[in-house]
């Protein structure tokens, strides 16, 4: 598939990884439809969008809640005419032990509340957004890609019990989307980034930053670009469906 004036939504478009692919997708012609919780980070990324030269629209909705998922993807065909590809990329993180025993004392660490929080949005936003990006291109007849944003911790990364299992989930749907959707000419891809570059990495000390890349056997974290031209590359890649590419300098946890 052509980037130039294909309709890409992206979720969790506002900031981070969602920005930077919207920003590389926007300045190689890609139309862009920007999802995510925060109006005032979307309208800076599709300004961001907008001056890479590209065209973009945002749209302020939960990707955890059903009625919100279906108005958006109802009102990105509308506003766009077309939809040809979907980057399910927003997530969050809760993390703690499960559980701690210390002085006989065994202490509940991880609530219901902070699991449910990560699955409803890793998990369930990128059912609920991939079953709408569908519904739509099959219903106008749009070929089309869906992407989602994975995560190396999904191999099971200690403190992570709500976070990994839910990146391990998105990575199974991956080959299930590719079978059910392939004869509606959609196909589906994964993207599993190690640590990459972001703001929140950014504001790290540096002694801490060093001793995470000192176990990076390409000694540096990835960059938001290099998500961002793996997203490109399955766009533009029609052979490729089914499958997890992983963007991690070789790290495994
Ligand atoms: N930054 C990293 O090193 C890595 C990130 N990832 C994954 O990449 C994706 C993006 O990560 P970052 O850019 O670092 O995160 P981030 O926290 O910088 O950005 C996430 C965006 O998603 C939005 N969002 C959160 N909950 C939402 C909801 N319910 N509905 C709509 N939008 C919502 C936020 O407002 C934010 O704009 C996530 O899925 C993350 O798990 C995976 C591996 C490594
Ligand atoms: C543990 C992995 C590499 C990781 C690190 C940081 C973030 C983030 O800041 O969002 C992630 O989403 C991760 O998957």
């Amino acid at each position: 598939m052509k980037l130039q004036d294909s309709v890409i939504a992206i979720t969790g478009g506002g900031q981070g990884l969602g920005r930077a692919m919207a920003e590389y997708l926007a300045a190689r012609g890609a139309r862009l439809a920007l999802i995510d919780l925060v109006p005032e980070k979307l309208d800076e990324a599709v300004a961001a969008c907008k001056a890479a030269g590209g065209e973009a629209q945002a749209y302020t909705c939960n990707v955890a809640r059903e009625d919100e998922v279906e108005s958006t993807f109802a009102a990105i065909h509308d506003d766009f005419g077309q939809l040809n590809g979907l980057v399910n990329n927003a997530g969050i993180l809760r993390d703690g032990l499960m559980i701690k025993a210390k002085n006989g004392e065994i202490e509940k660490r991880m609530s219901l509340a902070e699991w449910q929080a990560v699955i409803d949005v890793n998990l369930t936003g990128v059912f609920l957004c991939g079953r709408e990006a569908a519904t739509q291109m099959i219903k106008h007849g749009n070929q089309g890609v869906i992407i989602n944003i994975s995560s190396i911790s999904r191999a099971g990364n200690m403190g992570q019990s709500n976070y990994s299992s839910a990146k391990a989930a998105v990575a199974a749907l991956v080959p299930v989307w590719a079978k059910e959707l392939a004869r509606y000419g959609i196909r589906a891809m994964g993207i599993a980034p190690g640590f990459i570059e972001t703001e929140m990495t950014g504001s790290m000390k540096p002694e801490a930053l060093e001793k995470m890349t000192a176990g990076i056997p390409l000694k540096r974290m990835g960059k938001p670009e290099e998500i961002a031209s793996a997203a490109a590359f399955i766009i533009e890649n029609d052979y490729l469906s089914g499958r997890m590419i992983e963007v991690d300098g070789a790290l495994r946890l």
